[in-house]
């Protein structure tokens, strides 16, 4: 057994040791956190070093970084090296049946969600020289009483750990998790929608973009939906968001043809007819879990962030944004109450459910209005009204979609001001309608 805790209250971070299980997006920048304020980190990783791994497997290799996201990785002086790499996303591409493309900006000139590839992230902790990484630990279980985690190892065998911090950031389907659910008064809520989405890659054309590069498109067909992100290597990766029950009747090559011939016709000669004959059945549609709970805290000794607290569905491109914003919200409370973990903890749960919890529901809302409200007029309309209020008075009206991807607006809050802006909204639109009548 190896007891790294230190079992003394009155000791600093400087000999503390917070393990962060799970080196996957968020538990990496939580290990830098962790580590510029002194504390030694031990990072638990079940997968091998992707640097020494053969076959590295992954999906969704794009992911969209705004505000939120940028804030967290500017604390630990990481922003500018991603940002560097990143492709900027200024508007929407709406692709309609008939080939027609038409934009959709996302907020004000200058304001760009920025494409970055999935990091090998662990590795960025390394630069601190408190941090260790530990790769191929998969942890199996833990004890809420003494607080012993129980690692698998590459080579079959065990291995049992002690820290004075638990921090779970083991994903989606988090192992921390499972001990939460054994606790009284612990609420949780796992949802899979009923649809799915499968990938397909765009490749470059004469060794450039296949389409505008600086778009997020969307093909919207109302129930259903297909998008496009571009990669820095001049592919774009085609993501079909579908009920499950459509992807079962799409089963030959010809079928599939056929399916892309009635709703992306435009999409066949960029993709390929062959490739997407093939490609479609490269892996089957994968499902998509909304999973919400609190409290995010275990006494002084166990917190979970990023997905393993609150997995959302992609649609909002603002799940490792949030992972990354509960890491500089974990990390201000640090600063206000002195690094005391029975009261951080607490206040961190207290702060962060309702926004977690509000991002999730707008996830879900966000779906319907890419794949079915900007294909109606007064959406469109509404969000023209809404654009030009924020234009006259820019403090006192915010369109939701600024709020949530431009600012650091609390996401509970937005959700409430974007009510009260709806309402608002419709009572001038109605009574100019009215006076005009
Ligand atoms: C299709 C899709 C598109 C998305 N697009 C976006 C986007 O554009 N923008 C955005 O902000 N978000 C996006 N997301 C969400 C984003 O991928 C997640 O929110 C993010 O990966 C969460 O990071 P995390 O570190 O919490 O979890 P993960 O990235 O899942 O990392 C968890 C890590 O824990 C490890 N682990 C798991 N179990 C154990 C164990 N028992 N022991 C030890 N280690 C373990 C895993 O190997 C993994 O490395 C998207 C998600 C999907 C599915
Ligand atoms: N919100 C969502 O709908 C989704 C979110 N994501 C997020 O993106 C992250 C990265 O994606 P990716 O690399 O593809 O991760 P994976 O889907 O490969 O999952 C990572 C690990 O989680 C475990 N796992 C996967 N599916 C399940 C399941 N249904 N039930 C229990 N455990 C499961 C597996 O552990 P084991 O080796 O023990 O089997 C797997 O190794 C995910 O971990 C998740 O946080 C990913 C997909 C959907
Ligand atoms: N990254 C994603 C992955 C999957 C689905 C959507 C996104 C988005 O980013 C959507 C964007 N926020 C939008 O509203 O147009």
């Amino acid at each position: 057994t190896m007891d790294y805790s230190t079992n003394d209250s009155k000791s600093t971070s400087k000999n503390k040791v917070v393990a962060v299980v799970g080196g996957g997006l968020v538990g990496a920048l939580n290990a830098c956190y962790f580590a510029k304020r002194g504390f030694q980190v031990e990072v638990f990783e079940s997968r091998e070093d992707i640097r020494q791994a053969k076959i590295v497997k992954g999906r969704s290799i794009n992911l969209a970084l705004s505000h939120r996201g940028r804030q967290a990785l500017k604390q630990v002086g990481m922003e500018d090296t991603i940002v560097s790499k990143g492709i900027p996303m200024h508007s929407r591409m709406i692709h309609s049946l008939n080939g027609t493309q038409s934009p959709i900006p996302y907020g004000k000139k200058g304001q760009v969600t920025l494409l970055m590839q999935r990091l090998d992230t662990p590795h960025s902790a390394e630069t601190y020289s408190t941090t260790k990484l530990n790769f191929a630990h998969k942890l199996l279980n833990w004890s809420t009483e003494t607080g012993a985690m129980t690692f698998l190892r590459a080579d079959g065998t065990k291995e049992e750990i002690q820290a004075d911090l638990i921090v779970g950031c083991d994903g989606a389907f988090s192992a921390i998790r499972k001990q939460f659910l054994r606790q009284s008064r612990f609420n949780f809520s796992q949802t899979y929608i009923p649809h799915g989405y499968l990938e397909l890659t765009m490749p470059p054309i004469n060794g450039e973009f296949a389409m505008k590069p600086n778009y997020l498109h969307i093909w919207p067909r109302n129930t259903f939906m297909m998008i496009a992100l571009p990669n820095l290597d001049k592919t774009f990766t085609c993501t079909l968001f579908m009920p499950f029950d459509e992807f079962e009747n799409v089963t030959t090559g010809d079928q599939v043809i056929e399916f892309f011939q009635k709703y992306f016709p435009d999409t066949i000669p960029l993709i390929g007819a062959d490739a997407l004959k093939r490609d479609y059945f490269r892996l089957p549609a994968q499902a998509m879990v909304s999973v919400k709970c609190s409290p995010y805290h275990l006494s002084d000794k166990c917190v979970l962030m990023g997905d393993a607290a609150h997995a959302v569905v992609p649609f909002y491109g603002q799940g490792m944004n949030a992972g990354f914003e509960d890491c500089l919200v974990f990390n201000e409370i640090m600063d206000q109450l002195n690094e005391d973990f029975s009261a951080v903890l607490p206040e961190y749960t207290r702060v962060r459910v309702p926004d977690d919890h509000a991002i999730a529901d707008l996830a879900m809302y966000n779906y319907v209005e890419m794949r079915s409200h900007v294909n109606s007029k007064w959406f469109l309309f509404r969000k023209y009204v809404d654009n030009t209020l924020h234009m006259i008075m820019p403090r006192t009206v915010i369109p939701l979609y600024t709020m949530v991807t431009f600012t650091r607006t609390r996401y509970h809050e937005a959700v409430k001001r974007w009510h009260w802006q709806d309402k608002v909204r419709n009572d001038i639109v109605h009574s100019s309608l009215y006076k005009g009548l």
